[in-house]
């Protein structure tokens, strides 16, 4: 093993993956008032065997090479509960693995089978607000593509600004605005290795088309197309809220909803030429007008709430573009 962070003794978990929306960290980087177990001040970039050891640890221990990896959003967490066979790692005992500190990012990764695809699910993603480097908030995606994964289904839960959209709608992220990238931060930044992809990456046709138009017609077929809309998604920084003018702002600039993830994810995947599919949740409507409406503010309370009211429509949408994927159709 390669010495680098916090390394720790790696079990197979293959009991049943619950939900739950606490952390019982063992290693002293639980949630709560405990903080990130990594500094800006460290180097984020995991060097390539680093990652290398990690996908091994994964694929030896679930004995599959997944081809499709599923970045779970706020309580989308379900969405890896569907996963049959499934073998789960925590996070805190996969070696130099960061740890979940958000409610509703329950810390697993869950290997196994999907309508006949094999899959990693990350129940649980990293931000920004976090404390953690964006290079290490998207490392999974690359342990992902050392895995063998080919296709990256990114979800979130986001604040709809494109005044269409209702609380529980879908929107299919057909490209994004990296407003941390407009402050200089990228999760490429650092030294490039080209094993994993080109210094400078085109970024143009990051999201895959084919799969957004599959997901359409399955949103059809569920009768939710009503509910299916197609947009462009940002990233802040978190972990506040938006301002009005800022959301004000982001409406001018073309953003139809607003997170505080996925776009370094995204930017990783496309990095190392994984195909994308995402999407999110709209939680919540963001007011782009000043009132004194308290019921207006966003909570995650709210976010999480909406996510566990939708989590069966997009366990479908998401099961069932899989199985268009498996059988060679999508
Ligand atoms: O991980 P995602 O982007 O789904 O989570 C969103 C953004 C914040 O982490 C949180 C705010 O409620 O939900
Ligand atoms: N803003 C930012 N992130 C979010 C929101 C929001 O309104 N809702 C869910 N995640």
């Amino acid at each position: 093993m390669t010495g680098y962070n916090n390394s720790n003794g790696g079990e197979v978990n293959t009991a049943s993956n619950g939900n739950g929306h606490s952390n019982g960290h063992s290693n002293g980087h639980s949630n709560g008032n405990k903080s990130a177990d990594y500094t800006a001040q460290e180097n984020p970039t995991y060097p390539y065997e680093v990652i290398q050891e990690i996908a091994d640890f994964i694929t030896k221990g679930a004995g599959v090479r997944p081809k499709i990896g599923i970045i779970c959003g706020s309580g989308l967490g379900s969405l890896a509960d569907i996963i049959q066979d499934a073998r789960i790692f925590e996070y805190e005992k996969i070696p130099n693995f960061p740890v979940s500190t958000v409610e509703g990012h329950a810390g697993k990764l869950v290997v196994g089978t999907l309508e006949g695809a094999t899959v990693m699910a990350m129940q649980g993603r990293f931000h920004f607000y976090e404390g953690y480097p964006l290079a290490k908030c998207s490392m999974p995606v690359r342990v992902m593509k050392l895995c063998g994964v080919e296709y990256l289904f990114a979800t979130n839960a986001a604040g709809g600004i494109n005044p269409r959209y209702g609380v529980g709608d879908i929107m299919l992220m057909h490209d994004h605005v990296n407003m941390l990238g407009f402050a200089g931060n990228s999760p490429l930044q650092g030294p490039n290795d080209p094993r994993f992809g080109p210094r400078f990456p085109a970024l143009t046709n990051s999201y895959n088309k084919d799969l957004i138009n599959k997901a359409i017609e399955i949103g059809k077929a569920m009768g939710i197309e009503s509910n299916i809309h197609v947009g462009v998604y940002s990233c802040l920084g978190g972990p506040n809220y938006e301002t009005i003018a800022e959301l004000k702002a982001l409406r001018m600039m073309g953003v139809d909803a607003v997170g505080m993830s996925t776009v370094h994810e995204v930017i990783t995947a496309r990095h190392c030429d994984m195909k994308v599919f995402a999407f999110s949740l709209i939680t919540n409507k963001c007011a782009t007008e000043y009132n004194d409406k308290k019921d207006e503010e966003p909570s995650h309370d709210e976010v999480m709430a909406v996510a566990k009211m939708r989590q069966k429509d997009c366990c479908e949408l998401v099961s069932r573009l899989i199985r268009e994927l498996a059988m060679g159709s999508a």
